[in-house]
């Protein structure tokens, strides 16, 4: 696998990991538990953005601090990626958030579009895309090629749980994403399911399953 992807490894994502496979887990625990695994990862892929330096003033002195230097931009994809947002703007309040609409169709497992909105001037942006399932890599790559297409070009990809194939796929089509997951799991099922996985992401997360 490319050195461009970083798989996260801590005892905290690795326990809520464990909620969120289990099949019992309701949709409200499964929520917050997302959360909550999604802010521990979004420290680990917010480590390299760069500052710029600014004056504050303590109740003391004048003393050097910093801001971020580049816009960020969090680009959830729909459904699922919604449950992946709150974390990253409770760290990055100021960051603006684009929203992808894709589904999978259940026979040729090919990404489907529709609905996109996204502010102005992803290319001096930082973009972060949300999705916690990475299986054939279809649909993240997908919203990639149609990121780069606006201008955009200094892309992360931040998933939970990825498909070898997924991530063989996304790397291959897009060697210069940044692409953060907290585990790699087994293989796809015949369905296009990640195995073990943890399901249907979106209705695992909404209570949509039937
Ligand atoms: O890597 P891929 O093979 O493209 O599969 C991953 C996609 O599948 C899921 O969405 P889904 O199609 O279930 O849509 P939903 O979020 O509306 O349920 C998931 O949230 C990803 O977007
Ligand atoms: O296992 C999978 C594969 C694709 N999408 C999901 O939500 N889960
Ligand atoms: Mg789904």
């Amino acid at each position: 696998m490319g050195n461009n992807l970083l798989i996260i490894d801590h005892p905290l994502i690795k326990r809520d990991l464990t909620y969120l496979r289990d099949k019992n887990t309701p949709s409200s625990t499964f929520r917050n538990i997302l959360r909550r695994l999604t802010s521990l990862m979004a420290f680990e892929v917010t480590k390299d953005l760069e500052l710029l330096s600014r004056e504050v003033e303590t109740p003391l002195e004048v003393t050097q601090g910093h801001v971020l230097r580049d816009e960020i931009v969090l680009v959830p994809i729909l459904r699922a990626g919604l449950g992946m947002v709150d974390a990253f703007l409770d760290l990055i309040p100021e960051a603006r958030v684009g929203h992808i609409g894709l589904y999978r169709d259940e026979e040729t497992l090919k990404p489907v579009d529709y609905y996109f909105k996204f502010p102005k001037n992803l290319d001096k942006s930082i973009i972060i895309i949300l999705d916690p399932m990475l299986a054939t890599g279809g649909s993240i790559c997908a919203a990639v090629s149609y990121l780069k297409e606006r201008g955009a070009s200094r892309i992360k990809v931040v998933s939970l749980i990825a498909a070898p194939e997924g991530i063989t796929k996304l790397t291959t089509e897009h060697p210069d994403v940044q692409i953060y997951v907290a585990v790699l799991d087994r293989q796809l099922n015949h369905k296009g399911f990640i195995l073990p996985g943890l399901g249907d992401a979106g209705d695992r997360i909404f209570g949509t399953e039937n």
